[in-house]
């Protein structure tokens, strides 16, 4: 069985990731990129499903875990009785194919180790050939096209399908292995000259990044870590950022709420836009934002809430049965179904990212502006329609609340875009739609028997997404119906002081179950609180916020307050993103904070 969710941690190259767990096992590889079969699956299966452990043969031995400073070099440290060694796990940065290293040093005395490698392509599915390369130690594994070859330090032996081995790490003594990726009709990979000298480049490489990371007051080291976890979540050929690295993390365990997030939402985008700019890394944003504008032209009636890394578009969702999924949690799905959904807010989510970025010094190329006056002139055919919402509901559509928000933020954006930058477009017409808008939602959306805006149009459940009506600009945090919204969502989301989505037993979303509650959304109630004034409260929840990660840092989608563990994919950047902006707002802030995401980038002037 997988180990817990946060007893995992993430290495990566910028193309795609791996997840290693606690015990040694990586149970997570899709190569060559994010979105590639998973090689290794156990994560949500066996063993059998393909992992590749590497430990000592003492089941007893304590670990630890650490990742080098600023980096995504990850070490667990063993001991037993008979000593201590280091497993450092790292994957280079692209020079060539992929390559995954796994280097063992011992610290003290002399530790029996074992290795179990089970390679299986296609998401656990195919068992390769496996051949010995005519190198002493080494293996060929190849199914259909896809080949990997481990280089090894050690003697190796094929036993069930698998491939073993069994050594002894004296002090002093270091053994690399490598894995190496390439198409099975190439040349067999050579192994790396000196796998010393790109361990080291691999560390200067993150730490020449991270250390760049804007302060932010004592919360510096939580961001640095949260960023470099958003840089290996991006694909660095194309600068896409994908939701989390894994497919089918359930959010409820043993339920039906299993998705793939190894894609590219619009909808995270401005606030991962923001907390890029923020933490300083002008380069990364500006890549994203150039993502962004490229996977959305076309035809703006074919807008899509989400794209692959390459701003592919059909991302078909299918079920890979023959996988009992996450502790049991099935199906697991592949692609994400999500693709064709109409959600009116990725209007509002891309006008801002490129508002917001315009703001902080990435202006809008004259091709860019005529993409987003055609979006504008398509959304104002459509802002009207029921849609499937931000959290891209499977039972049929309805007006959500925060998607016409973001309608009017799209209208919002453009008109300050004329107003303040110079864009030429219809400012008449788009201030009228705009206001439009904004009566649309404080008549239908907002419920003046219970003091709140409602989730959707009619219903008097709440949403967490109301969360973001002031942080957008949409009304003053002052204006008594926000501070009404705040209340009722602590009244009705909230599971010992974290926040849910929504009530999935009130408000139907067409799934069977339940959820966890949304790590996001709690840092956009700390927000709230900061923006609100109650900095104390903001803090202490961001504290506890926190306090969650697991012990390198990482946040997944959702947690479990009953059983005190991590669900939903992992790690996951829409979590990360919302650390960071809560850093920089309450590092920011002496008292009340300004909504830095407004029409203004100010908080002045809210419509
Ligand atoms: O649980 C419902 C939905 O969950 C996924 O979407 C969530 O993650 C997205 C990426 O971070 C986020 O933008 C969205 O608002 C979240 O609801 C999943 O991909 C959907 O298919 C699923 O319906």
């Amino acid at each position: 069985m997988a180990l817990r969710i946060e007893d995992y941690a993430l290495i990566g190259d910028t193309h795609s990731a791996a997840l290693v767990g606690r015990n040694g096992s990586i149970d997570w590889l899709c190569w060559p990129r994010f979105d590639s079969g998973a090689c290794f699956a156990a994560l949500l299966g066996t063993p059998e499903h393909g992992c590749w452990r590497i430990a000592p043969a003492d089941p007893a031995a304590s670990v630890t875990r650490r990742y080098r400073d600023g980096t995504l070099i990850l070490e667990t440290t063993f001991r037993t009785g008979d000593g201590e060694v280091v497993l450092t796990d790292c994957m280079p940065p692209r020079d060539g194919g992929p390559v995954l290293l796994r280097q063992i040093s011992g610290r003290r005395g002399r530790v029996a180790m074992e290795l179990d490698l089970a390679l299986r392509f296609d998401y656990g599915r195919n068992v390769p050939w496996v051949t010995r390369l005519p190198e002493a130690n080494g293996i060929r594994a190849i199914s259909g096209p896809d080949m990997v070859v481990l280089h090894s330090p050690v003697p190796l032996k094929g036993e069930d399908l698998r491939t073993r081995a069994r050594f002894e790490v004296a002090e002093g003594q270091t053994l690399v292995f490598e894995l190496i990726y390439s198409p099975s009709h190439l040349p067999l990979p050579a192994a790396t000259a000196a796998p010393e000298t790109l361990l080291a480049h691999t560390e200067a490489s993150w730490r020449g990044w991270s250390d760049r990371v804007q302060a932010a007051g004592p919360w510096t080291e939580a961001v640095r870590r949260s960023v470099i976890t958003l840089k290996g979540l991006t694909y660095r050929p194309t600068g896409g950022i994908v939701a989390a690295p894994t497919a089918a993390l359930p959010e409820e365990i043993g339920g039906v709420r299993n998705w793939d997030y190894r894609y590219c939402w619009l909808r995270d985008a401005t606030l991962t836009l923001l907390a890029l700019l923020q933490a300083g890394y002008t380069e990364d944003a500006v890549a994203w934002r150039d993502w962004l504008l490229r996977a959305t032209k076309g035809s703006p009636s074919q807008i899509q809430i989400m794209y692959g890394i390459g701003g592919e578009r059909r991302l078909m969702e299918w079920e890979a049965n023959w996988l009992p999924g996450y502790e049991g949690s099935h199906p697991v799905r592949i692609g994400n179904a999500a693709h064709d959904q109409l959600q009116l807010d990725v209007f509002g989510e891309l006008m801002d990212a490129l508002h917001q970025g315009h703001l902080r010094g990435l202006p809008n190329s004259d091709d860019a502006w005529q993409l987003q006056k055609a979006l504008l002139e398509h959304l104002a055919t459509v802002w009207q329609e029921p849609d499937e919402g931000m959290w891209e509901v499977r039972d049929g559509r309805r007006c959500f609340t925060y998607s016409k928000v973001m309608a009017w933020a799209a209208l919002d954006r453009a008109v300050h875009g004329i107003e303040s930058f110079g864009l030429s477009g219809p400012l008449d017409r788009w201030r009228a739609l705009r206001a439009e808008i904004h009566a649309d939602v404080c008549r239908h959306g907002y419920d003046a028997s219970i003091g709140s805006f409602v989730g959707s149009y009619g219903s008097r459940e709440l949403d967490a997404s109301l969360l973001l009506l002031p942080a957008v600009g949409f009304l003053p945090a002052e204006d008594p119906r926000i501070l009404g919204t705040i209340t009722a969502v602590e009244r009705d989301l909230l599971q010992d002081g974290l926040v849910r989505r929504y009530r999935p037993e009130k408000a139907q979303d067409g799934l069977p179950g339940s959820e966890g509650v949304f790590l996001a959304c709690s840092f956009w109630l700390a927000d709230a609180y900061a923006l609100t004034g109650r900095k104390d409260k903001a803090r202490a929840l961001f504290e506890r916020l926190l306090d969650l990660r697991n012990d390198v840092g990482l946040l997944s989608e959702e947690y479990d307050p009953r059983a005190r563990r991590m669900l939903g994919n992992f790690p996951q950047a829409f979590s990360h993103v919302g650390l960071v902006n809560t850093a920089y707002a309450l590092a920011r802030s002496g008292g009340q904070s300004k909504p830095v995401r407004s029409g203004t980038g100010d908080g002045s002037e809210p419509r």
